[in-house]
């Protein structure tokens, strides 16, 4: 069995081979998305030299206190005056307006007596100020977004200031998955004795959107080797061109599961078929017909946190992003056990003691079949093989559920 770390690098390798692909959108789309290219320019802003403040646009060796000057016109935003403005004269002028030539300086208004048209500057006006100069933010043609940046809520007002309607992305890598097992039901059908309902494809693709692929659900495939053969067929065809290939459950030793042996079937190389982790260990990696599959255990936890600790790096990796190690440490707010040779991930959740110190309590019961647990515990407690037992106080390493937020 090989453990975490290395399962980790071969499965970030893999996905650096993923050839790109890339498709132009408009802004409201590209939320979480990658740039494909150094996104550059297409104005320059501000445009123009534009007034920080409401009051008048003036000469600033005009100001000494007491000087009267005239209002020779105004500037509203998105109407400016086309005028210069001369020595003893003012503008009217207001917040993001143009300012007019022969002004370099903005009076507010609370610092003049305004008599018809006519200004009294009423306070020291120490520096000329108040004008924004154009480009002061960007200018036509400068580089505001590299290529390979993620974009984030900030980025898309940039790239609006811009001028920039769409931008080349790159296409979200395609994670196809499949379940399978005689007993699973869709949710809403009645059980009959020995069935459960199919829940995991809802989390998992749910965590592939979140983390920036593409999840495609390929369905659920009866215990039967034929129809786990259809489905990896069907997952390397034209249809579906997946680039990662997520059969969930059957990956471990019991007689009905087919897995590995229909991917062996299908050309399947297996890569590692076993991972010295706890819950997750018959989570398996390999490649087919140019593809990689990520085998999942069936079990719900296992199947969640595996989710989290593969699925998320190998899509960072495929934008070309660094895998980002969220850790953090917490005191315990419970005593724990020493562990078994197999690394661990407890369910656990953040807690508030007295004085708003945060602890971290993990779930009562960490059998991997149970999905309850997830409801209020969104932090993993990271358990390395045969750590010793830890008190209540001591620090623990915990890990987001969720990752990193886009
Ligand atoms: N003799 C051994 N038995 C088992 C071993 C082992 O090493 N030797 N490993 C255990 C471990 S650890 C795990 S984890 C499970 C994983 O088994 P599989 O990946 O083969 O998963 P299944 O057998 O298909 O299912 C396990 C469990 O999960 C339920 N399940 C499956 N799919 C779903 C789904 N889509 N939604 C909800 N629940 C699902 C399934 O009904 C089973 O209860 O194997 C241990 N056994
Ligand atoms: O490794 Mo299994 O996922 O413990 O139950």
């Amino acid at each position: 069995m090989i453990c975490v770390d290395e399962a980790r690098q071969i499965i970030i390798a893999a996905a650096q081979n993923i050839s790109w692909r890339s498709e132009t959108l408009p802004l409201h789309q590209i939320l979480g998305r990658v740039a494909a290219d150094d996104i550059l320019a297409n104005i320059t802003q501000p445009p123009f030299n534009a007034s920080a403040m409401d009051g008048y646009a003036v000469n600033f060796d005009d100001m000494a206190l007491g000087a009267k000057l005239t209002i020779i016109g105004e500037a509203a935003a998105g109407n400016p005056i086309d005028i210069k403005v001369r020595r003893g004269q003012a503008v009217r002028i207001f917040t993001g307006s143009s300012v007019p030539d022969g002004a370099n300086h903005i009076i507010i208004q609370e610092d003049v007596e305004r008599q018809g048209d006519n200004i009294i500057v009423k306070n020291v006006q120490p520096t000329a100020r108040n004008i924004r100069k154009s480009g002061i933010d960007f200018n036509e043609g400068d580089m505001i977004l590299p290529k390979g940046t993620r974009i984030l809520a900030p980025h898309l007002s940039i790239l609006a200031a811009a001028n920039i309607a769409e931008i080349k992305c790159l296409c979200r890598p395609r994670l196809a998955f499949f379940t399978n097992g005689d007993e699973l039901k869709e949710p809403g059908a009645t059980l009959k004795q020995g069935e459960i309902i199919n829940s995991n494809p809802y989390s998992i693709a749910a965590f592939i959107e979140h983390w920036g692929g593409e999840a495609i659900n390929l369905g659920c495939a009866p215990d039967n080797p034929q129809a786990i053969s259809d489905l990896f067929a069907h997952a390397c065809g034209n249809d579906v061109h997946a680039d990662i290939i997520i059969p969930i459950g059957g990956a471990s030793v019991g007689d009905y599961d087919y897995v590995k042996s229909a991917f062996a079937e299908n050309g399947g190389r297996i890569i590692f078929s076993k991972i010295a982790v706890k819950p997750g260990k018959p989570t398996w990696f390999g490649a087919m017909h140019g593809r990689h599959v990520l085998g999942l255990p069936g079990n719900p936890a296992s199947a969640l946190v595996m989710a989290a600790l593969f699925i998320q790096p190998l899509i960072k990796a495929y934008y070309g992003e660094k895998f980002t190690d969220l850790s953090m440490q917490l005191p315990l707010a419970t005593s724990i056990e020493a562990n078994g040779p197999r690394e661990n991930y407890m369910r656990a959740k953040i807690i508030y003691g007295p004085n708003n110190q945060r602890y971290i309590q993990p779930a009562d019961n960490q059998d991997s079949s149970l999905l309850s647990p997830f409801a209020t515990h969104h932090h993993l407690i990271r358990r390395i093989a045969n750590a010793p037992a830890l008190n209540k106080g001591d620090l623990a390493e915990i890990y987001p559920l969720f990752g990193e937020a886009l």
